[in-house]
This record gives structure tokens, C-alpha cells and sequence, in this order.
């Protein structure tokens, strides 16, 4: 077994301390964070159209500052665009790098400019929409983030024994077996469904949480739930960041402190105990028995029901700002020595050379990939509805095109040639579509789940892609194979065991080359409807291409080209090949005038191809180009964070 170390940061006299726990008693090993933030700006720039060049300046955050200790929860509430989100975003360092965006102002962990490689490992965020994948039980998602991102120093069983520990954290001990679910697939509660989030993103001890809109979509039961276990958790020492909409006055009240922006600006920071008197004392009476937030939010939000109100609403803005900026910020801002002090917060944070140094993921290549593939085989076996869907798809076209072509490449006669060709690649296209689309309609849907295990730096991207390539292999290899089962038998293709093996190998190739190019739209696409409505383009124009529609001499020179990049081309090709190399038709008739009455006759025919190995290694070859593009995208396409603030 291994030895637990301890991964450490310097402190100002160059001791070093520890911060990320790797024995089972994580409480006293996490470091308490004070997370300070000054004048904060932010806005993007938006172009002014397709062909108009120039752009302008939206901002978003309009000088914004506030400080949260350890052991506060605060929330950060305002009316819908009031930049609740991109505020959240800034100060969890989750600002996309490829965005077209300016920032300025500060955001410091215990004093200091943060290191981004530290302060990644001391933080957590939890989105707002619960991407997991609904077939996995609650505990298998908190076990699968557990080992995967906890140093592989630490021993499976004190990983395990840590899983246990956040699941009965968060209070789901009661629903660890059960699925997790989604909209349609029944599962847990929604608020169950968070507090899973939330666990997922604990495993690793974090100091500091951020939180989208915890509470979102959830009734007032599940909401309260969820927000206590948030208020534990700052309870423990932790710094907790939340934003909120319209939470009830009961869940108000847990808050330590309170944010109210509104239009990017700081209408009130403070203690939420004393924001009602605080919003009395500049003229804004809550009245009795109001709940204060709903009060806050009517009075900072802007009223655009009419040219009037509007205006009223922005002066009122106007003048709650100007009074937060000349009386409000008493409550606020800069953490004295003392204060420090009193809450235990190392003052100076810097990580250690070793730290920097340390990998960027916690466990080995083959460690990740044997629990993606895990995983990749459970999904895959619980996927139920969309299995028996495949498997009864399949039959159906092998039986149904069977009984369409029955008997016909028994006892052949020249006439009926192209009927074998026919059903050659029909059978080809059937394949593909169907795989295409399994392809498709997943894909987009399973990439924003990755990307948010991914922004917590959980695994490799390779190691996903590879895992879930390879475990998704054996389902096609056998749907392929009753498939060409039924089909060979029932029109009487050309039965010596080399022909079917070769029959099977090329249309299998074809499969997983359909797929892999699905993968490519579908991996670039944002969201299954666009993969949808791309993919069919690039399958129609591959048939088109594929030798059966159009013969070499027919393709216009400046389109020759697609042909070579057409799968369907090499598969078409071979599968020809194999079926017609040493076919001779119809015992005793006699030769038609063309003189097309042998296999190689027909080959000559439908025009000159590549020799068989060649067919298929160009397949093989396709194959691989699309798999490997698709990693390139889902690579390109990661999670990339701004660290300038
Ligand atoms: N990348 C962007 N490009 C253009 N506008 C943006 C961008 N990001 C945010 N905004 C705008 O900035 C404003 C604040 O957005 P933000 O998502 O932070 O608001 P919010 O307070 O979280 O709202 P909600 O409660 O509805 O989620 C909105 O008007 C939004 O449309």
C-alpha cells in the first residue's frame, strides 16, 4: 500500500504546510482561503454584424469588489443579466481564454495574486446544470471523481473510505445505489441530483466552492436542502460562493454575506443581517413580514414595463449605487493582519517548486484509462431503450433486405449482376446511417459532461476517447456480424468462408469509419440538433462519391478528388471485389454480346479500382484519419481559462 505525502505550499517564513490532504482525515489537513476582490471590470465585445467590422463594448461588471473569508457563505443575488454568473466566473478563474472579452482588477487568495495551478487544486465549481451521466448510481459518479482525482499516493481504500465520508456529507446515504437520472430517465430528486453535484466536486477537500445557482429549478423542500448542505459546509471552514435568484426568506437567512448587484454594479456588500437596515437607512424600507430578498430584488432590478418606469428604475440604480459607494462600503473590504490572524489563514501563499512541478493530472495514463473504460462499459450496458433499439434495427434491415434480394446471388445469371452490386451498397449505406446517427444524438450530449470533468482536470482527453473507442468495439462487431449473417444466407452471396470473413471485415470497417466521421461533425458541433442536420451532408456526399451513383469517368475533374476521400469508395470497392473476383454466372448460358458474363468481366465493368488490400487499407486508414480528428477537436475544443486576474 502507499504511503500518503503530503503535497505542501510556502508560507512567507518558507515552511512548508500542508494543503491537499491525502490521509482520510481531511478536515484538519485543508487550508483555510480568504478570497478578496477588487474593482473588477469586465465586459466582451460584440461585432455589429456579419460584415460590419467594428465592435462594441458591452460591459458587464462595473467595478465590483468584496472580500469572503473562511467559514462565510456568501451570496451573491441580483435580477436575471445582472452578472451574477460572470461575476461567479472571474472569481473562480473560469473566464474561456478564447473568448472576446477585457478584464481588469484584482482577485487575491489570502493577499496574494493567485497561482493558478494551486488555487485549481484548492477550489471547486459546481455548474449550474447537473451534466452527469444518468445511468451511473450515485455512488459509482462520487467513486469515479474520487479515484480519479485524488494523487495516486493515496491508497483505493482510503479513496473509498473518503467516498463514503462526502456521501453521507451531503446526506445521500439513502440513495447510493440508486441512478442518477435525468429529465427523462427517472433517477434521484433534482435536489439529491445536486447535492451529487456538489459531492462530485468535493472529493478533493476544496477550501473554496463556487456555485451557479445552486437552487435553480428546485422546489422549496429541495432548495433548503441543498442550501444547508452548502451552509455545513462553509461551516466547516470552508469558503463558500454561491449565486441565487430568488432564494426564500429561510434560506436568505442562512447567508453570512450578501452581494446585490444590479446592471454590473455593487448595490449593497455586507453582512446579510444587516442589509435590511442598511437599505432603511438610505431610504428603502423592507416592509414587515417581507421576505428580504424578494424586497431586494424589486428594488434594484429594473422595471421595463414602461418608458417611465424604466427611467424611474434607472435612477433609483443609479442613486442605491452612488450610496453603496460613498456609505456601504463600511462594511467592507480590506482584511485587516488581524482578522487573518483570528481566522487562521496562512497570509502568504505561494506553491513550492515541487508543487509547481507536480503532474498536471493526479493518476497514471492506464489508471484513468481502466476507469473510463469502466464506465464507458457500464453506460454502454445500461443504455437499454437505445440497445435493444440497434439490435432490432439491425435485424429488421437484414431481414428486410433478405426478403427484397432473396436468392438472388444463387445460381447468378449476368443479368442480376447489378442487383448483387445494388444490394452491396445498400447494405453499406444502411450500415452506416445507423451508426452514424447511434453516433450523433450521444456524442454532443456526452462532451458537456466532459468538459466539465475535464475543467476539474479529472482526466486526459485521450484516455477518455481511446477507452470509450475500444469499449464500444465489441457491440458493433457483433451487431455486424448477425447482420451479414442473415443477409449472406438469405440472398446467397458468394459462401466460401475467406469471401464472408472478408465481407464482414470490410463492412465492420465501414461501420466504425461511418461512426468515426459522425464523431468528428458531432464532436464539433454544439449540440446534437447541429450534428443532426450536419452529419447527413457529409454521408450523402461520401455515397455520392462511393462508385455506385456516379463511375469514375462521370465525376467532373474538379470534383475527383472527393472520391478519394468517399469511404464508401474503398468499401464499395472491396466488397465488389470479394463477391465478384472469381464469380462465374449462369451454368451453360451463353456469353452476352458485351461479353460480361465472369466476376472479373463485371469488375471491368464498373470500373477500374485498387487492388483489394489497397481498398481496405485506404478504409483502414480513413478510419483512423476521422478517430484521430475527433480527438484533435474534443482536445481543441477543452476547457481553456483566462489567468490574468
Ligand atoms: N459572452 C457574452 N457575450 C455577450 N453578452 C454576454 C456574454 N456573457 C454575458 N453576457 C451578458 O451579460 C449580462 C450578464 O450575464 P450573466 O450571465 O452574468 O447574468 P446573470 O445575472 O447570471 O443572469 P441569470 O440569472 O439570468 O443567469 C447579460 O446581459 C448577458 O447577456
Amino acid at each position: 500500500m502507499n504511503e500518503p505525502q503530503l503535497s505542501s505550499i510556502h508560507i512567507d517564513n518558507d515552511e512548508e504546510v500542508p494543503y491537499l490532504s491525502q490521509t482520510s482525515s481531511f478536515e484538519q489537513q485543508r487550508i483555510q482561503v480568504c478570497l478578496e476582490f477588487q474593482d473588477v471590470h469586465f465586459g466582451v465585445r460584440q461585432s455589429k454584424g456579419l460584415f460590419n467590422r467594428k465592435s462594441i463594448n458591452k460591459e458587464i461588471l462595473k467595478g465590483v469588489s468584496g472580500i469572503v473569508k473562511p467559514g462565510q457563505l456568501l451570496a451573491i443575488m441580483g435580477a436575471s443579466g445582472a452578472g451574477k454568473t460572470t461575476l461567479l466566473n472571474v472569481l473562480a478563474g473560469r473566464m474561456s481564454s478564447s473568448g472576446n472579452y477585457f478584464a481588469s482588477g484584482s482577485v487575491r487568495l489570502n493577499g496574494e495574486k493567485r497561482e493558478f495551478s494551486v488555487f485549481k487544486k484548492i477550489s471547486a465549481y459546481v455548474m449550474q446544470d447537473d451534466n452527469m451521466f444518468a445511468e451511473l448510481t450515485v455512488e459509482e459518479q462520487v467513486t469515479l471523481s474520487c479515484l480519479l482525482r485524488l494523487p495516486s499516493s493515496m491508497s483505493i481504500e482510503k479513496k473509498k473510505q473518503r467516498v463514503q465520508e462526502i456521501i453521507q456529507e451531503m446526506g445521500l446515504s439513502h440513495v447510493k445505489n440508486t441512478m442518477i437520472g435525468s429529465e427523462t430517465k427517472r433517477g434521484v430528486s433534482g435536489g439529491e441530483r445536486k447535492r451529487v453535484s456538489i459531492a462530485t466536486e468535493l472529493v478533493t477537500n476544496p477550501s473554496l466552492l463556487f456555485l451557479d445557482e445552486p437552487t435553480s429549478g428546485l422546489d422549496a423542500f429541495n432548495a433548503r436542502n441543498v442550501m444547508q448542505a452548502l451552509l455545513k459546509l462553509a461551516q466547516s471552514g470552508r469558503t463558500v460562493i454561491t449565486t441565487i435568484h430568488q432564494p426564500r426568506s429561510d434560506i436568505f437567512n442562512m447567508f453570512d454575506m450578501l452581494m446585490l448587484l444590479s446592471e454590473g454594479k455593487v448595490m449593497y456588500f455586507g453582512p446579510a443581517k444587516d442589509a435590511v437596515s442598511y437599505f432603511t437607512r438610505i431610504g428603502y424600507s423592507c416592509p414587515e413580514h417581507y421576505n428580504p430578498a424578494d424586497f431586494f430584488l424589486d428594488t434594484i432590478s429594473r422595471d421595463g414595463r414602461s418608458a417611465e418606469a424604466e427611467q424611474e428604475s434607472e435612477k433609483k440604480i443609479e442613486y442605491l449605487w452612488q450610496c453603496f459607494e460613498e456609505q456601504g462600503k463600511q462594511f467592507s473590504l480590506e482584511p485587516s493582519e488581524k482578522e487573518l490572524e483570528k481566522n487562521d489563514v496562512q497570509v502568504y501563499m505561494k506553491p513550492s517548486k515541487s508543487e509547481l512541478n507536480r503532474e498536471k493530472f493526479a493518476n497514471s495514463y492506464m489508471f484513468e484509462f481502466m476507469l473510463l473504460a469502466k464506465r464507458a462499459f457500464k453506460l454502454e450496458t445500461r443504455e437499454k431503450a437505445s440497445n435493444i433499439a440497434r439490435i432490432a434495427q439491425t435485424l429488421f434491415f437484414a431481414v428486410f433486405l433478405g426478403l427484397i434480394w432473396l436468392n438472388k446471388g444463387r445460381n447468378i445469371s449476368y443479368h442480376d449482376y447489378d442487383a448483387i452490386a445494388g444490394i452491396l451498397f445498400f447494405l453499406l449505406i444502411n450500415q452506416s446511417f445507423i451508426s452514424a446517427f447511434g453516433t450523433v444524438f450521444v456524442l454532443p450530449l456526452e462532451r458537456t459532461i466532459v468538459l466539465r470533468e475535464r475543467a476539474s482536470g479529472m482526466y486526459r482527453v485521450s484516455a477518455y476517447y481511446l477507452s470509450k473507442t475500444l469499449v464500444e468495439l465489441p457491440r458493433n462487431a457483433l451487431l455486424c456480424i448477425v447482420y451479414i449473417l442473415l443477409l449472406y444466407w438469405m440472398v446467397g452471396l458468394h459462401a466460401t468462408a475467406r469471401d464472408f470473413f472478408l465481407s464482414y471485415v470490410i463492412v465492420y470497417l465501414t461501420i466504425l469509419t461511418a461512426e468515426g466521421l459522425a464523431s468528428a461533425v458531432a464532436s464539433s458541433a454544439p449540440n446534437p440538433q447541429v450534428a443532426s442536420a450536419i452529419t447527413p451532408a457529409f454521408i450523402v456526399v461520401s455515397l455520392l462519391f462511393g462508385g455506385f451513383f456516379l463511375s469514375s469517368g462521370q465525376i467532373p475533374n474538379y470534383f475527383i478528388w472527393l472520391k478519394y476521400l468517399s469511404f464508401f469508395y474503398y468499401s464499395y470497392g472491396s466488397l465488389l471485389q470479394v463477391q465478384f473476383e472469381d464469380w462465374r454466372f449462369y451454368n451453360g448460358a451463353s456469353c452476352p454480346a458485351d461479353g460480361v458474363c465472369t466476376g472479373s468481366a463485371v469488375l471491368q465493368k464498373l470500373g477500374p479500382s485498387l487492388p483489394l488490400g489497397g481498398n481496405i487499407g485506404l478504409l483502414i486508414t480513413l478510419l483512423i484519419s476521422f478517430r484521430v480528428l475527433t480527438y484533435g477537436i474534443l482536445r481543441l475544443r477543452g476547457p481553456r481559462f483566462d489567468q490574468t486576474l
